[in-house]
């Protein structure tokens, strides 16, 4: 099964469109995982067993784990919810972009290590930094396009001769060439709305990952009108923070279960 069946049959069956991002500060963790030399793997655990019925997936970022030379935690935590979650894609978020044979390496690592149905790249290097991705024909490829953060304009609003924004031009590179097997995805921020309307008309159905609702402020109606593919579905609709520390106290469990179920309902009352 390719990443996009997964992906297709995952929206399908959980009737959900948010995918639960596992960023783990060990900082904001409840005080009985306090000092745990485990506490990141059976934070997100977790995490991931208290919002699983509520969600299309889960995105942990590579980063939280590598700080803490905590990787043998991350790989522990994808084969928990490969293990128990088989249904659910698992996107690894890692923003890789390096020249072809370092990219091999990532590849591996993304594919092979954490045995992640997806991965994010930048595009930034061009085609040959994320061919080798591409060769793992039943995996994701996750471009960013437009940013959730406001520093994403910087250069991907510059605009070509015609008027072109840079975004625009890797929406279109990548739905016209890059996703020859039908792998590719692209990451639209919730904070720019607009932009994810230009990008759905310009690449059709392909899913396009879309963080920032939640702790970064972006509307969930602005962004599910947006976004929405022919089918109604097209969007993994990303919240970390909003969902993982939402209790501070004993109930972090149930907390967390509520905020996705809360945050996978407001995404489907959208008319
Ligand atoms: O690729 C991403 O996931 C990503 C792209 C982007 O443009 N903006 C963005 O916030 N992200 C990630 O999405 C998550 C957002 O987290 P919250 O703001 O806590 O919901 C973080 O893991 C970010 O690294």
């Amino acid at each position: 099964m390719t990443f996009k069946e997964k992906l297709d049959a995952a929206w399908a069956h959980s009737a959900s469109l948010l995918m639960v991002g596992l960023d783990p500060d060990p900082a904001r963790f409840p005080a009985e995982l306090q000092g745990r030399p485990d506490a990141i793997f059976e934070f997100c655990r977790a995490i991931v067993d208290a919002t699983a019925p509520y969600v299309c997936g889960f995105k942990p970022q590579i980063a939280y784990f590598a700080a803490e030379r905590a990787e043998d935690q991350l790989e522990a935590l994808c084969r928990h919810i490969r293990s128990h979650y088989p249904a659910l894609p698992l996107v690894l978020d890692a923003k890789r972009g390096d020249i072809g044979s370092t990219a091999e390496q990532y590849a591996r690592e993304a594919f092979e290590r954490y045995n992640a149905d997806a991965v994010t790249v930048n595009p930034y290097m061009g085609h040959d930094s994320v061919a080798p991705y591409l060769e793992w024909k039943d995996r994701g490829v996750i471009v960013l396009c437009r940013t959730s953060n406001p520093g994403g304009s910087d250069l991907q609003f510059i605009e070509d001769a015609r008027g072109t924004p840079l975004y625009l031009r890797v929406a279109s590179m990548v739905a016209e060439t890059w996703n020859r097997d039908a792998q590719c995805g692209l990451v639209v921020g919730a904070t720019f709305p607009t932009e994810i309307a230009r990008v759905r008309e310009r690449v059709g159905d392909m899913p396009l990952l879309i963080p920032g609702i939640g702790a970064q402020g972006g509307s969930v109606p602005d962004t599910v009108k947006a976004g929405r593919d022919s089918r109604g579905t097209g969007m993994m609709i990303n919240s970390s923070r909003a969902i993982l520390y939402a209790g501070q106290g004993d109930d972090w469990r149930t907390a967390a279960a509520e905020a996705a179920r809360a945050t996978r309902d407001a995404i489907n009352a959208v008319p």
